[in-house]
């Protein structure tokens, strides 16, 4: 009798929190795509939890990630493999509360110390900059993840009278600086061009920007076939716009890179393109993907949020989960949508959230048959 061959799929459990405004919407659009990706590879699937973590639960119970009972929320995000985000933030929460109280304690509860923040112009799209070409424009933005200017130290005092003081110390510590530059530095050394630009603000900032600049040149030392060189982070979003052709890895603090991450995402396109991960490099806790964009209130509820970012994002896990070729297949995917036309209304197209998603998981019937 010939024996029957059993072939195990591998389950991935997946943590889906879509959070707020456009966050539900192309979270929702991930979790599709995923699915039918998963299908049509066949040699794994995605087990999805999602909680409902969100501003408008936290008007109803005081809090966002359930803080109590036999295992915090915290605890029961370890449990995942990984962790699919949309956004936080809605106009009715001061953006202070929902951010700490969220997407924040995430990162740094589970040690996601290194924010990584890819955009290059997608085939069928074009940079708002006359002369850029698809090739001129190919970065990868390590963020810090963890401390920096939002290490949360800080307060007010005095706070009704005409003296209040505020402060919003930054913290910077050795072992912070060293993990996140070695890992850009690993990054760069990963692709072709093996290019390195370090961005700092020490001229103004005399002593957690030049511990940060020292331990960059300390590094250097390990990786002599990096090329590299040294940005003031003011200068540095001149030189994004008028030469992007000379950038390849970036690595920045946690607020420069938050900030120049929004502008290397508009220099691409659009805000709605691209994608982070929020990763703990040593794999004891559950990465985070999420697209960098927020929950966008003033398209909330329309239905044209461009999924783009959020479809990069899930290609990212993927990846991180150690499927990289349904990792490769499904950018492949998604940019030949983005070539036939199929995009929303911030990349100059016509096309809906939902249009995007469902010709993208045609695409992954046709490219991906079985
Ligand atoms: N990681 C996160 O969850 C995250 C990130 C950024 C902002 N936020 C929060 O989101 C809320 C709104 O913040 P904001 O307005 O500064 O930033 P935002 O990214 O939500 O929106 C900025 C602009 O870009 C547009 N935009 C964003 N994503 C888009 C998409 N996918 N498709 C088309 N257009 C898109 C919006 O319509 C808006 O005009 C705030 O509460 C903020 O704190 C959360
Ligand atoms: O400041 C943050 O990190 C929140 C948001 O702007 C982001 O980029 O994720
Ligand atoms: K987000
Ligand atoms: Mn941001």
């Amino acid at each position: 009798m010939p024996s029957t061959v059993h072939s195990v799929r591998k389950v991935f459990k997946i943590a889906c929190i879509p959070g707020d405004g456009i966050g539900v919407d192309i979270a929702e659009a991930a979790v599709q795509v995923l699915r039918k990706l998963s299908e049509r590879v066949g040699s794994f699937e995605f087990d999805f939890t999602t909680f409902d973590w969100s501003s408008r639960k936290y008007k109803e119970l005081g809090y966002y990630i359930h803080p109590d009972g036999p295992e915090t929320g915290m605890e029961e995000l370890k449990k995942f493999d990984s962790i699919y985000f949309g956004a936080v933030g809605w106009p009715d929460v001061p953006d202070h509360i929902s951010l700490w109280s969220l997407i924040l304690p995430i990162r740094s509860s589970l040690s996601q110390y290194v924010n990584v923040r890819p955009t290059r112009i997608l085939r069928g799209t074009s940079s708002p900059l006359s002369n850029c070409k698809p090739g001129d424009l190919d970065w990868i933005i390590v963020r810090e993840n963890s401390e920096g200017e939002y290490a949360g130290h800080g307060g007010i005092t005095h706070a009704h009278s005409s003296n209040t003081v505020a402060t919003e110390v930054s913290v910077f510590t050795r072992v912070g600086i060293e993990r996140i530059m070695r890992f850009a530095f690993k990054t760069a050394q990963s692709r072709p061009r093996k290019k390195l630009t370090m961005v700092t603000k020490s001229n103004a900032q005399r002593y957690g920007m030049v511990l940060w600049d020292k331990i960059y040149d300390e590094v250097k030392g390990d990786f002599a076939d990096v090329e590299t060189d040294k940005m003031l982070v003011d200068a540095m979003t001149v030189r994004m716009v008028l030469r992007p052709e000379s950038l390849d890895t970036i690595v920045a603090t946690n607020l420069h890179a938050d900030i120049l991450s929004d502008l290397a995402a508009a220099l691409s396109g659009s805000i709605g393109i691209a994608p982070s991960s929020n990763l703990d490099p040593t794999r004891n806790n559950p990465s985070m993907f999420e697209p960098i964009h927020g929950s966008a209130p003033d398209i909330a509820g329309k239905g044209i949020a461009n999924p783009v970012g959020a479809f990069w994002s899930a290609a990212e896990m993927v990846r991180w989960l150690g499927m990289e070729n349904a990792a490769d297949s499904l950018m492949t995917c998604l940019e030949n949508v983005t070539d036939s036309g199929i995009k929303t209304k911030d990349l100059g197209g016509s096309s809906s959230t939902k249009e995007v998603t469902e010709a993208l998981c045609t695409e992954i019937e046709r490219m991906m048959g079985q």
